[in-house]
């Protein structure tokens, strides 16, 4: 006999309708919790594959609010949701957000106090947690001790959901591999039944599928929405075309008004001085590096994001956990700016993506140097040959980084659609019609092809000059281990990170023994760095001598416009030191002229990078300097160009025809002794002539100048530090002004 359709349809019927409830009573959680009115894109999948016990893996763009693929099920069902998490300061930012709207969600970190620490675990050992959300990073979860606690919680049955955030760091072919990412493959072992939800926004095919089987997912529902990102407008600006990048910048921060902004830069040095300059240009603005200790760094990261700041500066480097790049969730950051070209399109992506996560217009824009290009060329070729040393497959995924750079120049210096590169990069065909004039290279083609054949000609005519290093490449490859660690100090950046990611088991007891044992390593690691730093510097004494020697580096590197600009920064830091000295008088155009002059004499022929790393540290010595240091300068400064005036003045009354006598024949040659020197000798008084500038030359036995010298680097880290000891012995009362400079 055959079975009544009826019944069956009733079934469907009755199944359809059991999912619209369901869907409803999530809609009713999202808005109740959240006050958002629907689910975005493939949220509701997610969160229903999850609810339903099955493992999905979901890729959604940057912002896209993957989010709440883990926290929506945790409120949903009675029990504890896991959230495995890079950062502590992610952890720490939705904590806090979840918190402020009344859900129970904790992390487990070092950074947490014993007691936390123990009110949290009593809570999980109780049988009845209140906790719904309970974050930690990929190092605590490995540990025995809290492995054996998250059994003990899945054996009773309130274990509902794993979540891996950023789960493409589990993948070495990924652009943030992260080794304890990678033994999160023994959960599924441990906690068999448990869904797992890997969640990223950042995954080439072949880093989905390494995610994918090292997490042991079991046929996981694959959700993978488009990489576009709509409200982003992405344009390119050329370093080389630009009379000075720093002040292009900075009139674009301006001219968008009192926005939020995210700098990146590549190195600290650079980090340091752009935040100074857009400081010093009325920006609301601080540096982010890993050079900052973790209180700097949390309280630079906590002003950023209550708007007491607006502009961050900060460094992106290999194995970085920067918070500002991944995670981190302010909504309304309105423009990211690329100051140096990133590594790959996943970091770009990645990083630009920081940008309009409230979804409304924002803006992305790289300023791309050919200089900057060849210095990551020749880091990531350095960090090949430095790993073919080791096993064949680090090599081979170093080969595979030059290959991800390669796609990064090809976004930079290629014409056509910036939208549809990207997203080619990730693997999604699009035609340019899709970006709708959303990017530089559709709005403004013709004048982005003229800006690409002008910087093709000016590159052709550095070369065809015979210049040998018009471009950073020579300079690189001349930059041995050391100096290079002064610029691109990886292993610095990784330990600086671990202070952010690292964990115990959550143990109180190994808490404090972990704390005292961290802290003793990094007094350990300042000092080290330190010396590793000083030693640097020789290093360069001694290498700046060798090219002063082979005299083969191009004296034109550093360009007029760039010295009026760095002549101007000075100008402004005078400025703060007139008014920080009681209007004390400085003639501002010629000081400022004196100093630049100094920089450029000492690092002229070394390249721009040294050139502007001692501007900065001149401007930095002008703010921090004591008033009686600034004073002694800057007086013997005026002293020694008004004599110089002076001596201009009396040249003009010397017949044209009268020859020179030997003391009056202008100078050639830069003199010998460079005054930045590390010698501190007090070799100004009898040698004066020979050892200033032409151009402040003062008058032989008219007039002898003792100027105090700017520190050098290790000079200025060790005078601080002796300066330090010396308040700190004497409680010696300093006065409000100056402290107030030294804190800035
Ligand atoms: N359905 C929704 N409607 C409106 N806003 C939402 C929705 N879901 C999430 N959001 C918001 O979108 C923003 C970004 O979400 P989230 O931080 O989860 O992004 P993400 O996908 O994790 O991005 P990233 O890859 O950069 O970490 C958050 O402020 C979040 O509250
Ligand atoms: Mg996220």
């Amino acid at each position: 006999m055959q079975k009544s359709a009826l019944p069956l349809s009733d079934a469907n019927a009755n199944k359809k309708r059991e999912e619209l409830r369901r869907k409803e009573t999530l809609v009713k959680l999202l808005r109740w919790h959240f006050g958002y009115p629907d689910f975005r894109d493939m949220q509701l999948d997610a969160i229903q594959a999850v609810l339903s016990g099955k493992d999905c893996f979901c890729l959604m763009p940057t912002g896209g609010g993957k989010s709440m693929c883990y926290q929506i099920p945790a409120l949903a069902k009675a029990g504890i949701v896991l959230v495995v998490c890079p950062l502590i300061a992610l952890m720490e930012n939705q904590v806090m957000a979840l918190k402020e709207k009344g859900i129970a969600a904790e992390f487990l970190s070092s950074t947490k106090t014993t007691d936390a620490k123990v009110k949290i675990h009593e809570d999980l050992d109780s049988g009845k947690p209140s906790t719904r959300l309970l974050y930690v990073t990929p190092e605590l979860i490995t540990t025995p001790g809290f492995m054996t606690k998250l059994t003990k919680i899945y054996t009773r049955g309130l274990l509902n959901l794993i979540a891996i955030d950023e789960a493409h760091c589990i993948s070495s072919w990924g652009h943030d591999f992260r080794p304890s990412y990678r033994k999160l493959s023994s959960l599924r072992s441990h906690l068999p039944d448990v869904p797992i939800l890997a969640l990223t926004a950042t995954a080439v095919p072949k880093v989905q599928k390494d995610v994918v089987e090292s997490l042991q997912m079991q046929n996981p529902l694959m959700l993978k929405s488009s990489f576009n990102r709509p409200n982003i407008y992405y344009e390119v600006r050329y370093k080389d075309l630009l009379d000075d990048a720093y002040a292009d910048l900075s009139n674009t921060l301006k001219s968008l008004g009192d926005v939020c902004a995210i700098v990146y830069c590549l190195e600290r040095s650079m980090c340091d001085d752009l935040s100074t300059n857009l400081s010093q240009n009325g920006i609301s603005c601080a540096a982010y590096h890993a050079g900052l200790n973790n209180k700097m760094r949390t309280s630079v990261l906590d002003d950023w994001i209550s708007s007491k700041i607006k502009v961050v500066v900060a460094t992106v480097a290999f194995g970085l956990w920067s918070s500002f790049r991944m995670g981190i969730d302010r909504k309304d950051v309105r423009i990211v700016c690329h100051f140096n070209i990133p590594k790959s399109m996943e970091a770009f992506y990645q990083e630009s993506g920081r940008a309009g996560r409230d979804q409304l217009p924002s803006r992305s824009l790289l300023y791309y140097g050919v200089d900057d290009r060849k210095r990551m060329e020749f880091i990531l070729r350095k960090s090949v040959s430095k790993k073919s040393q080791s096993s064949s497959s680090q090599e081979e995924s170093s080969k595979m980084s030059l290959i991800a750079f390669n796609l990064m120049v090809e976004y930079c210096e290629g014409s056509g659609c910036r939208r549809k590169r990207v997203l080619e990069s990730f693997g999604e065909q699009v035609t340019a019609s899709l970006c709708g004039k959303t990017c530089d290279g559709c709005r403004h083609p013709n004048l982005v092809a003229r800006y690409l054949e002008d910087l093709t000609t000016a590159c052709a005519l550095r070369q065809k000059n015979g210049s040998s290093r018009v471009f950073m490449t020579s300079s690189t490859d001349a930059i041995n281990g050391e100096q290079l660690s002064e610029f691109w100090n990886q292993d610095e950046e990784a330990s600086g990170s671990e202070e952010d990611i690292s964990d115990s088991d959550g143990n109180g007891n190994e808490v404090v023994n972990n704390l005292t044992r961290s802290k003793l390593q990094s007094k350990l690691g300042v000092s080290e760095k330190l010396a590793m730093l000083q030693r640097a510097e020789e290093n360069f004494y001694r290498n700046n001598n060798a090219y002063k020697q082979s005299n083969k580096v191009d004296k034109n590197a550093i360009s007029d416009p760039m010295r009026g600009s760095s002549r101007q920064r000075l100008q402004n830091a005078l400025k703060q030191v007139q008014q920080r000295l009681d209007n004390f008088k400085i003639e501002m155009e010629t000081s400022a002229s004196f100093l630049e002059e100094e920089c450029y004499k000492k690092y002229g022929k070394v390249g721009k990078s040294f050139y502007y790393s001692q501007v900065a540290s001149t401007v930095r010595w002008l703010t921090t300097a004591s008033s009686s240091e600034l004073i002694n300068r800057l007086s013997a400064i005026n002293a020694s160009t008004s004599m110089n005036v002076l001596s201009e003045a009396e040249n003009l009354l010397i017949p044209a025809n009268q020859p020179l006598t030997p003391a009056e024949q202008p100078l050639t040659s830069p003199p010998a002794l460079d005054p930045y020197a590390r010698d501190t000798s007090n070799e100004h008084s009898g040698t004066a002539r020979s050892e200033t500038s032409a151009c402040v030359l003062p008058m032989e036995g008219s007039f002898s100048t003792n100027l105090p010298q700017i520190p050098s680097f290790s000079e200025f880290v060790n005078s601080r530090k002796a300066k330090g000891d010396q308040l700190h012995d004497t409680k010696r009362h300093s006065s409000r002004v100056e402290k107030k400079m030294r804190i800035q």
